[in-house]
């Protein structure tokens, strides 16, 4: 058996909309999902995260599942307009601060370890109305939110998370328009947002350097999903192609922190495409010389989420009939029909591409420590999940080889997701939880699955074995 080391701390994840509810309770504000998923025909099924697992009122059944299961950590996110409803500081809301509190309070009397993003996806609706991450000036904003926070939770959160998967929030919300606002902008609203949330994200962290690491000591981190691209052939033109789309996937958004700018590839293949189709600058912003210096080095630890990998295949340049980010990139992606699927069709076990995907950023990004924020498997919520335990298990000897054979400093692990949750655009239909949630029931009954039980094991032992 090969065995983690003593102090990894082994956890499980969760996301404020996704599983709160409380929606509009005790004074919280909207934020662009409440508004979102209340437009008709946007959400599968037409769900909502209203009451989603019910956390809000269930947080001390959520921590005592998690002390059930032995593990160390729990990954949860502060929704913004439950502290500030409208966003601004003009007013903090005491009953959402109170429910942070009671939560770190649970979780510290536990003995698990928070480690807590203060975005996951729920901007305020009124700073969407302000233009959204679109906006340079909502950097501003998300600094004073960061500053509450450190404020009043400082003393609980050794981890700190500023933004969950800008690529997410970038691509979908602002280049595809499935995600809110819901306003597609191809070619330009994905790189605008990015420059936005790096800016936002390195103000948080100036903040936190400046005036509180003294005082609590923690670490303040970007987070993003970054996976495994496998090229289609060993062509040449492939092989340019996968390291083009593990760029626009992943280096796009964490590279201005850790190197200080946009990844050159994409900085020249987005100049180049704009001025084919006439402009005189590129859509790509770009960082001012003093950006550049405030965004370099500003994260603690590298925060990966790793699902899947891909195949890449380059796209021959054609006419460049209309801005886009997939024309920019020019690559098609695929899946291998060899791997095998989870339930939701962008989901492939390709276990070998964890321990890629760890070199990878070792390697470019040269981090001093590397926590696995998110890594899941999607079904239909069975209590016989047999397929998630065969996805953990062979991901995690991956992870593992990374830290054993390779020497990289991973330090903890936080699945996704500890329940059963809303899965944003698929509502309630995928499941990623190792606790199953009945949301037919008022009670939002949580029954521990075959997978929980699986993990309870490993982290208990910390063994893994073949
Ligand atoms: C037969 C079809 C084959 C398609 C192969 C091509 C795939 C194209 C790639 C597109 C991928 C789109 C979907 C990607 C989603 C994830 O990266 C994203 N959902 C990750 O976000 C985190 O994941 C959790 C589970 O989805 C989510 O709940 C959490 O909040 C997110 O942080």
């Amino acid at each position: 058996a090969k065995e983690f080391p003593e102090d990894f701390l082994f956890g499980a994840a969760g996301a404020a909309y996704q599983i709160e509810g409380g929606w509009d309770e005790d004074d919280k504000g909207a934020s662009y999902w409440d508004v979102f998923t209340h437009i008709p025909a946007k959400i599968y099924n037409n769900d909502t995260g209203d009451v989603a697992c019910d956390s809000y009122n269930k947080y001390k059944e959520d921590v005592a599942l998690l002390k059930e299961l032995g593990l160390k950590s729990y990954r949860f996110s502060i929704s913004w307009p439950r502290i500030l409803p409208d966003g601004t500081p003009i007013k903090i809301n005491q009953a959402g601060v109170d429910y942070y509190l009671n939560l770190l309070k649970e979780l510290k009397a536990a003995g698990i370890e928070p480690i807590v993003t203060l975005y996951h996806w729920d901007l305020p609706q009124y700073l969407s109305d302000l233009g959204g991450w679109l906006n340079p000036q909502i950097a501003d904003y998300f600094g004073d939110f960061a500053r509450i926070c450190y404020k009043l939770f400082g003393d609980y959160v050794k981890y700190w998370i500023t933004m969950n998967e800008p690529s997410s929030t970038c691509v979908n919300g602002y280049e595809q328009g499935i995600h809110p606002p819901g306003v597609p902008l191809p070619g330009a609203g994905a790189y605008q947002c990015a420059y936005v949330q790096v800016l936002a994200h390195a103000k948080a962290w100036h903040i936190y350097d400046d005036e509180f690491r003294a005082q609590q000591n923690g670490k303040v981190g970007l987070n993003n999903v970054c996976n495994w691209l496998y090229p289609k052939s060993n062509s040449t033109e492939d092989l340019a192609a996968q390291d083009r789309a593990m760029e626009f996937t992943c280096g796009l958004y964490v590279n201005p922190v850790w190197n200080g700018n946009w990844p050159q590839v994409i900085i020249d293949r987005v100049n180049y495409t704009s001025q084919k189709q006439g402009y005189s600058f590129s859509r790509l912003p770009e960082f001012t010389p003093v950006e550049i210096d405030y965004i370099n080095g500003t994260s603690d630890f590298f925060a990966l989420n790793i699902y899947t990998s891909y195949l890449i295949e380059n796209v021959a340049e054609e006419a460049f009939p209309t801005p886009s980010l997939d024309q920019d990139a020019a690559y098609n992606i695929s899946g291998d029909p060899s791997w095998t699927q989870s339930d939701a069709a962008w989901l492939y076990s390709v276990p070998d591409g964890a321990r890629k995907v760890i070199n990878y950023v070792n390697e470019k990004y040269k981090p001093s420590e590397i926590i696995i924020t998110e890594n899941g498997w999607a079904d239909l919520g069975q209590l016989a999940d047999q397929g998630r335990i065969s996805y953990l298990k062979d991901y995690l000897s991956n992870i593992l080889d990374a830290i054993l054979e390779d020497g990289i400093n991973v330090t903890g692990y936080t699945t996704w997701s500890l329940l059963d949750n809303f899965e944003w655009t698929d509502g309630y239909l995928y499941k990623f939880g190792l606790v199953q949630v009945d949301f037919n029931s008022a009670n939002r009954t949580r029954t521990i699955k075959d997978s929980a039980r699986w993990y309870q094991n490993i982290t208990s032992t910390r063994q893994l074995f073949d």
